[in-house]
């Protein structure tokens, strides 16, 4: 999605576990309130798949759902995005435009990556909240006044941030009026199995009902064992492999090595390290070996791809303190695809 749009409806809410069963209660609660909310967690986790559900679920359905992600725009233009302009409030102002705010106006405002807003721009949201929506666009003298539910997302611990002085107190007091936590998923495997039939289901139907395999059982105990470090968004891509190129188990072993590769730019220097990526690419004397018949030049060399796009995304990671928007700018790769690669070449964090 890109970084500020008007969304589709989302899905509903799939799962079995306390902790999906408690955000369900808690969207029953808050939806018809229109109190302000953030949503932690993860990124994959499904925080956007709940704010669609509050709004889904509240008496500003059919009303605009406005999209808008901090972390993608620099400080300047995400402020003309959110607030708007007058004709000639800066270079290139060739017209007057709403912001997202104003054009969520009777609707809901996602604000995505909240934690990454720099802090002049906080200063300005809690203006424009604590007044009850009213704002200047850029340019003008006048007021505007909108009548916007704010809901929040972020994947930052913001308790922390406000320690560090990257996140206004009272910003984060007059937005967390509701907390609507989402665990990883592995901390929630009894949601896999679930999970699973309701995307199978979907890609089948994508897949124009080609005759689709669901995972066998075995394939699905597995796949609850994994760690799936990019969350709901790794199982799906996973999911449309499986389904798409079969072999279920060669992807869920590619997963689990994957997950004992270095990561966050360990140093992999060394004669012996180079030595070990190259046998993990051509598996030598194993399954995928030069010498087995399913061996391709090719296949190898789409490992080799992704082995080198791992190295370099987690070492720019690393060094960027898993600030993902700064990663991809360095990269040189839209937020969006950084976000896609994190997941699917199984990229995790660094453990606290
Ligand atoms: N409980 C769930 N039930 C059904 N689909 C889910 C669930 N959780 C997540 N998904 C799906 O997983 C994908 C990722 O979810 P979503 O975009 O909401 O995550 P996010 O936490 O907002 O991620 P990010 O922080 O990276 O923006 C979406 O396609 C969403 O529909």
């Amino acid at each position: 999605m890109s970084e500020h749009s008007k969304s589709k409806p989302g899905p509903p809410i799939v799962g079995v576990s306390k902790n999906i069963e408690r955000v369900r209660e808690l969207i029953e609660h808050v939806a018809s309130t229109g109190l302000n909310t953030v949503v932690f967690g993860e990124s994959g986790v499904g925080k956007e798949v709940v704010a669609q559900n509050l709004y889904q679920k509240s008496p500003r359905l059919g009303k605009p759902f406005i999209k808008i992600n901090c972390a993608a725009l620099p400080e300047g233009l995400l402020e003309s995005e959110l607030f708007g302009y007058e004709r000639g409030a800066f270079t290139g102002a060739e017209q007057k435009k709403k912001g997202k705010f104003q054009l969520a106006h009777s609707g809901v405002l996602l604000l995505d990556e909240i934690g990454d807003m720099s802090l002049p721009l906080q200063a300005k949201l809690l203006h424009v909240l604590q007044s009850g929506g009213e704002f200047s666009p850029l340019g003008s003298e006048k007021e505007v006044k909108a009548d916007t539910w704010v809901i929040a997302a972020t994947n930052h611990d913001l308790q922390k941030d406000i320690e560090e002085g990257k996140f206004r107190e009272d910003l984060y007091y007059r937005l967390n009026i509701i907390k609507i936590y989402l665990a990883p998923l592995r901390e929630r495997p009894e949601d896999i199995p679930p999970l699973i039939d309701f995307y199978v289901k979907e890609y089948a139907a994508m897949l124009n009902n080609r005759r689709v395999e669901k995972p066998s059982a075995d394939v699905i105990e597995r796949m609850c064992a994994y760690s799936w470090p990019g969350n709901v968004r790794e199982l799906q891509n996973v999911l449309k492999r499986m389904l798409v190129l079969g072999d279920c188990n060669q992807i869920i072993d590619e997963l689990f090595n994957n997950e004992k590769a270095p990561q966050n730019g360990e140093n992999s220097d060394s004669g012996a390290d180079h030595h070990a990526s190259l046998s993990t690419i051509i598996d030598l004397g194993g399954k995928n070996s030069p010498d087995n018949q399913s061996f391709s030049l090719k296949s190898a060399k789409k490992k080799a791809v992704e082995m080198v796009e791992r190295e370099i995304i987690s070492h720019v990671l690393g060094k960027t303190d898993w600030n993902r928007s700064k990663a991809s700018k360095i990269l040189k790769i839209s937020y969006k695809t950084l976000l896609y690669k994190i997941s699917d070449l199984g990229i995790l964090p660094p453990e606290k």
